[in-house]
Parts: structure tokens; sequence; C-alpha cells
């Protein structure tokens, strides 16, 4: 498999938070979708991603090269959008697309009128006069508007309504058809995620939990309800999480075949990537 992105033991420690020695890669062609709670480390892995800061530990790769020897290389084939706006607030969109033709050497005229058609994006207006969601819309225009092979985002599309994400996220999905451009998108909407993404990388407290394909962890994961008796004889191994409550127990299982091959009076309710997290990070765990 060729991988755009790949990153290896990577480490960045803070004085109060430590990025710790994590390891992944992004199959080209394809959506990751990157999440984890507030302060989980998804922007220190994206600014290391991007060599914006510097690393304690391990190396990035995109599309196999090293940003020590091309540097420049790596930085025409990305596209980037963070959750704030960097335009300054008068400029036009005129203005931008003449800002942006001297600093990509690829940059597409067309490209962009075609984006910032669809988006509906008014010409004359000054940015201090576009809404947050006209901004973001603005800044992925941008991205997908200078032939990047891939494109970054970390949180681009928190805090926007759910018919301009959905429209994002179509144009998402359209990036990526030829198989030769990939997505790498930080967002807490698992939701979104669950729509577009081929595979997810879920970070907690500095550390990935597990970078895996979608339909891989929807397939093997789920839930079962049953009694503390139940409950008991399960095996330790496959459980991620419990809920207890006055009804039973509720246990997230990460082999739902092995469960059901060897307990077959239990029923394994099929799951969602973002109910998986959840019991991960707030179920108790008993392993
Ligand atoms: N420059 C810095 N100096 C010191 N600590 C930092 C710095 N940048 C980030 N941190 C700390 O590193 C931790 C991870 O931050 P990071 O921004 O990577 O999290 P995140 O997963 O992107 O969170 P959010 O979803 O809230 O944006 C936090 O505890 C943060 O306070």
């Amino acid at each position: 498999m060729e991988y755009a992105i790949e990153v290896n033991q990577l480490t960045k420690q803070y004085a109060s938070f430590k990025l710790d020695n994590i390891s992944f890669s992004v199959p080209k062609g394809s959506i990751m979708g990157f999440v984890g709670e507030n302060g989980a480390g998804k922007t220190t892995t994206i600014k290391s991603i991007l060599n914006l800061i510097h690393k304690d530990g391990g190396d990035v790769k995109l599309f196999g090269l090293d940003y020590a020897k091309d540097e420049r290389k790596i930085k025409e084939q990305i596209g980037v959008v963070f959750d704030e706006s960097y335009f300054h607030d008068f400029l036009t969109i005129k203005d931008i697309t003449k800002i942006m033709g001297r600093i990509y050497s690829n940059w597409s005229n067309e490209t962009f009128e075609s984006y910032t058609s669809r988006f509906k994006l008014p010409k004359d207006k000054f940015m201090k006069e576009y809404s947050r969601g006209m901004k973001m819309k603005l800044t992925i225009a941008v991205a997908l508007s200078h032939q990047a092979k891939i494109l970054i985002l970390d949180e681009a599309t928190s805090g926007l309504d759910p018919i301009i994400r959905d429209e994002i996220l179509d144009i998402f999905l359209e990036f990526i058809q030829d198989e030769e451009h990939t997505i790498f998108l930080s967002s807490h909407i698992t939701s979104d995620l669950e729509k577009v993404a081929d595979y997810i990388t879920f970070i907690h407290e500095g550390k990935i939990i597990f970078s895996e394909s979608k339909d891989d962890l929807i397939y093997r994961y789920g839930v079962v309800h049953c009694r503390k008796e139940e409950y008991e004889k399960l095996d330790k191994k496959h459980i991620v999480g419990v809920r207890k409550s006055q009804f039973g127990y509720e246990v997230m299982v990460n082999n739902r075949k092995e469960i059901e091959k060897h307990h077959r009076e239990l029923v394994v309710d099929n799951t969602t990537i973002e109910e998986i997290i959840l019991f991960i990070v707030r179920g108790e765990c008993e392993n």
C-alpha cells in the first residue's frame, strides 16, 4: 500500500503534555478521520505533520519525502485548513485570487472561481463582512485550488451548520475520487467522520488508541447488554469499556465474533464510532 502520510514514533513534550511516541499511516487516496477530545493532541500532531513545530523524536514523511530534504516540494502539495480564517478583514475574493496566484506555482484561477461560485461566496464583500461559514468555505476553496495532493484540515467543519457541513463533506468525497488525493481531517463531529472517512485514528491523552479502517471497526466492535453474572463470564481481553446501571451492564467488546461464538445466549448489538470512543474514554475498564 502507498502512504500519503507516515508518522513514525513521533514525540513532542510540552510542560504539561506529551505526544507520546505516536505512529500511524494514511493510505494514499483515502480520507483519514482524526478524533480525540479537547487537549488530546490533535493540533500538536497536525503541526508536526506540517513541520510547524519542533519534534522531540520520531519522524514524519509525506509521499515518502522528508522535510529535511524536500520541504518546498512537500509544502506545494499540501492544502491546509485550520479552524480560523487567516485572511485580512479588508480583502475581497479578487484580492485573494491575486495573492494566491503569487504564492502557489500551481494556482488555478478557474478552479478557485468554480468553488467560490459553487459556495455562493460574494465577490465584492470584504472578509470582515463574511460569516464564519463563508470564511471557512473560502479557506477550503483556496486549499482546493492549487492542485494539492493532500488536504489537511484541523477542526475545519466544527461550528458550521449541518447543511454547509454536508456540502463540504460531498466536496471532500469528490476530491479523493481519482485515488490520487488524500484527506487528513481532525474533527469532534464523529458523525461527519462516519459519513466520509475510510480510516479512523483515535488519539487520547497524547497516545494513539487505534488507527484502523472504519468498516473493520464497525464490524469488529459491538455492545453486549447483560446481567452481572453474564458479564463476569466474558473474556476480559475483548472488553474495552463497561457501563453499569440499575438495569444491568452495557459492555463494549472489540471482537464480537468471539463473544457470539462463546456466549450464544448473548446478543451483540451494532455500534458507532462515537459509542466506541465514549466507552473507551468514559466507560469503566477492568482489564
Ligand atoms: N505551545 C504550547 N506550549 C505548551 N503546551 C501546549 C502548547 N500547545 C499545546 N499545548 C498543550 O498540549 C495539549 C494538546 O493540545 P492540542 O492543541 O494538540 O490538543 P487538541 O487535541 O488539538 O485539542 P482541541 O480539540 O481542544 O483543539 C494541551 O494540553 C495544550 O495545552
